[in-house]
Order: structure tokens, then sequence, then C-alpha cells
């Protein structure tokens, strides 16, 4: 990926400070992170070496069949009972959720200028008086990301020129992924020439379905080649995938595939990213990352659109895979409007109340 994380943002954001009991902290991962080859292209600037991808292995995929739902839903609701996160500690969580978050907007009637001012405001996504507030001084805590239409690549781009950020396509016929492979491909190129550095790509939900692994695996695999050096993420559309162990298998096809993030939901389906998913699609991302030494990024969206749900999100993974994930290399949240209620929250935290939500308009 382009660009490397602002240095000063980790002093704000320092998150071994927050005080969850240590009882509920990640256990210890298996594998040493992989190391980065000097020479890898895509080198995220964070000792993170991008997935390679592997051959197809039914036998790994089906050794994860057994989702017990009941099991994760009560260890979801464990950990929501015991979030205590207030104060100084809240705000720096929020900035985290700020500097993680792929802000976007994927409307039928986007246009250029809505999305030069979506643009702006990732730019500078808090108003002056709450940076200064919060101490940030001159440091910006930006997202990592804008997530946009393939149309209005170019036009996010020449607005993001130089800042660090990134600019993502929803590409592959968003949000079914029913045109044909050629098609979906083609569309990749585009916006990789238009200057996209991170590609999401919705995966055709009838191929979990049927259980065709390998043309699943096959279709994930050269979206990867024609992504280049474009960061990959792999949609699966989990509130259309009916079960867990739909979306525990899909997610083991597309990292086995080559995928770099894999993501909840396009924010199209009528039930979109819930803590039960993301925990059996964190717990793939641990599974493949103690077979293979990879850390591939996560990437919830879709319905979160409040502060508390963005804590939600953050202790989980922070319990599930460890303080690793919660940098931009590792987990985004695909977002259009939870950066509102965050500049709400925040303002809240300086100035001790709350101002109407048109005061923290995004585009
Ligand atoms: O990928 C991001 C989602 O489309 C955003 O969904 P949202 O509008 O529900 O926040």
């Amino acid at each position: 990926m382009k660009g490397k994380a602002q240095p000063a943002e980790a002093d704000v954001t320092d998150l071994p400070q927050i005080p969850i009991r240590k009882s509920v902290e990640a256990p210890p991962l298996k594998n040493e992170v992989a190391p980065a080859p000097a020479n890898t292209p895509a080198h995220t600037g964070h000792g993170i070496a991008r997935n390679p991808g592997m051959k197809l292995d039914i036998g790994f995929v089906e050794s994860m069949r057994n989702v017990n739902r009941s099991a994760l839903e009560r260890r979801v609701q464990t950990m929501a009972k015991r979030r205590s996160i207030k104060g100084d500690n809240q705000a720096a969580w929020l900035l985290r959720a700020l500097a993680v978050m792929d802000l976007t907007s994927l409307n039928s009637n986007d246009t250029d200028e809505r999305i030069r001012r979506l643009c702006a405001k990732a730019l500078q996504p808090l108003r002056r008086d709450i940076s200064i507030g919060l101490g940030l001084g001159s440091t910006p805590v930006r997202p990592a990301a804008v997530c946009v239409y393939h149309p209005f690549v170019a036009t996010a781009a020449q607005a993001l020129k130089g800042s660090g950020i990134h600019v993502a396509a929803v590409s592959t016929a968003f949000p079914h992924g029913l045109a044909p492979l050629d098609t979906r491909l083609k569309e990749i190129e585009a916006s990789v020439n238009d200057g996209a550095d991170e590609i999401d790509v919705v995966i055709k939900r009838g191929l979990v379905y049927e259980a065709k692994w390998q043309e699943l695996y096959d279709e994930i695999a050269a979206m990867r080649a024609a992504c280049g050096n474009a960061h990959l993420k792999v949609i699966l559309g989990t509130g259309d995938l009916a079960t867990l162990r739909n979306v525990t298998l899909a997610s083991m096809v597309a990292m086995m595939a080559g995928a770099d993030f894999i993501k909840t939901s396009t924010g199209k389906e009528s039930v979109n990213a819930t803590l039960p998913v993301g925990l059996a699609m964190v717990r793939a991302i641990r599974a493949y990352f103690e077979e293979t030494g990879y850390m591939i990024g996560f990437k919830p969206a879709g319905g979160i659109s409040t502060a508390k749900a963005a804590l939600d999100w953050l202790v989980l993974i922070k319990e599930e895979l460890g303080r690793p994930w919660l940098e931009p290399e590792l987990l985004r949240f695909g977002a259009s409007s939870l950066l509102t209620d965050i500049e709400r929250q925040l303002e809240h935290h300086v100035t001790g109340h709350y101002s109407a939500n048109h005061r923290h308009a995004l585009a």
C-alpha cells in the first residue's frame, strides 16, 4: 500500500494504556510475524509481508467446518459486557477508529463534486477546535482510505494526491458481483489505472452456496493478479451467506487465493456487519496466520455508524487477534456515516456538550 501511518498517531492512540483487563487479552499467537522480504514492492512499511496466497487446500478449508454459532454469540456478549472504555482512553480509541476508517461514499447519486467534498473531509476529518482540544496540534489523524465507485477513482486520486490517504475502489460489479469474470477483471484494471491502490471486490455468493470452492478460489486469484500492486479486499457479503460455516469457509478460500483483507459486507445486503460474523472471520484469519505466518487484514463494513459500535469492534479485534491488528495495514472500518458520530463524541469529550449532526456533515 502506498504511504505510511503518520508517526505521531501512535502517541495519541497508545492502546496498551487502555484499561482492558489483562485476563481478556488475546492469547499469544503461535507463529512469529512473517518477515517482509526487503524487495517486496507492496511492503506496507510495518514489517508486514503481503499474503502470497497458497494452493487451495480443501482439507484445511474443511477442517474449519465446525463453527458453533451459540459459542460465538456468547463470546461476543461477554466481550460487550466487560468493555469499559472511558474518558481519555475512549477518545484515544475513537481516534484509532478514525485512523483505520475507509471513509466511504457508494451512492447511486454520487457526483465528482460530492466525492471532492468527501476527500476534503478525509483530509481534515475533525474540526480544528476539536483537534486542538484533543491536543493533536498539527498532527493530522485521518482515515486510512476513501472508498468510491470506479467512475470517481480519478477524482479521488487527484484530490488526495500526496496525502498518504489510500484510494479504494469497489470494482467487480459491486454489490452483486454477477458480471462476467472478464468484465470484472477489466473493471479492476481500469480502477488501478485511474489511481486506486486498493480494490474491494465482491464474491459471487452462489459459488459459496454450491460449495464451488475451486471456482471461487480461481476467480479471486484472477482478481488478485488483476490488482497488481494494489491491495485486494475480498467482500464476502456475509448477510447473503446464511451460515457462519459458509462465512468461515469462504474466508479461508479468499485468503488462500491471495486476499490482503477479508471484508464482511457491501453495505447493501439486508444484514451487514455483525459481531458474531466478525468473530468467525477473525478466527479464520487467526487460523490462516497460525498455518502460514501471514497476517491478513479485516474490514468490517456496512451499518457501522456509531462510535459505540466502533469500540465494540475494536475490542473484539484486539482480544481475538491482538494489538498488531489495530493498525491501518490490518484493519479498516468501511463506513459512510461513522465519522459523523465519532466527531460528535470527540467534541463532547473536549467541550462537554454535543452539537447537532449537521455541524459534522460529510459530503
Ligand atoms: O464498504 C463500505 C460500506 O458500503 C459502507 O456501508 P455504510 O454505508 O452502511 O456505512
